[in-house]
């Protein structure tokens, strides 16, 4: 399975300037593929196009041949840098991983979630534990491709490994597509198969 950009322009409707000007990357589900390039060169921003969160850009993405689906459930997953922005801070824990999937104790205890933090809401728990969240979420038994956008910036360095140890081992299992954006060459070019360089538009 493919996810395909073709050709993306992007530019915010604040900005006077295009972001991303004519990109276009071809992922598979065989590989890991890092992300790299400057802070602010649109890395992020080039996520959430390829993840369908963002859609008033120029060009095509597909994934499977298809366009990605405008409601409903996202095969492509994206693990935002910043969980706290995406989670409903009137719901918790418990609600919020439950929209996405049902989640067993095996999973919890792989990602290290305890039990009690399931009756907090977002806002008591700390960065490093909301991402473990985040995580999880975004692995639904039905998410064929993962996006994850410098997700392991809020843990220690020990858990980060331990994270990424255990998505990578679910990638594989699943055989699905991971696209990794980081700014830790030495994790890239451990884990990653391939890697991609965004160059900022303003240096073309
Ligand atoms: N919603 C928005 N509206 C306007 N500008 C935005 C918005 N989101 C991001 N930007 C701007 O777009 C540029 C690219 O941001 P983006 O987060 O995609 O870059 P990045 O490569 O992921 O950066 P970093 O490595 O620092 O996370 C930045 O200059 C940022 O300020």
């Amino acid at each position: 399975m493919e996810l395909k950009a073709t050709n993306i322009s992007f530019k915010y409707p604040s900005a006077k300037k295009y972001l991303l000007k004519n990109v276009s990357i071809e992922l598979d589900n065989q590989k890991v593929v890092g992300l790299i390039g400057d802070s602010g060169s649109g890395k992020s921003t080039l996520c959430k196009i390829l993840s369908g969160y963002v859609t008033n850009y120029e060009g095509t993405v597909t994934f499977d041949g298809k366009s990605l689906p405008k409601t409903g459930f996202k095969p492509v997953q994206l693990i935002y840098q910043h969980p706290e922005k995406v989670m409903n801070p009137k719901w918790k824990m418990k609600n919020i991983l439950e929209e996405s999937w049902d989640v067993n104790d095996d999973m919890l205890k792989e990602f290290g979630i305890q039990k009690s933090w399931l009756t907090r809401f977002p806002q008591e728990l700390s960065g490093g534990e909301l991402q473990r969240f985040s995580v999880l979420r975004s692995l639904n038994p039905n998410t064929k491709f993962l996006i994850a956008d410098e997700m392991t910036t809020m843990l220690d360095a020990i858990t980060q490994v331990q994270i990424l140890d255990s998505v990578l081992k679910i990638v594989k299992e699943r055989k699905m597509g991971f696209l990794l954006v980081s700014h830790d060459m030495d994790l890239v070019d451990t884990i990653c198969d391939d890697k991609i360089y965004l160059k900022d538009i303003n240096e073309i």
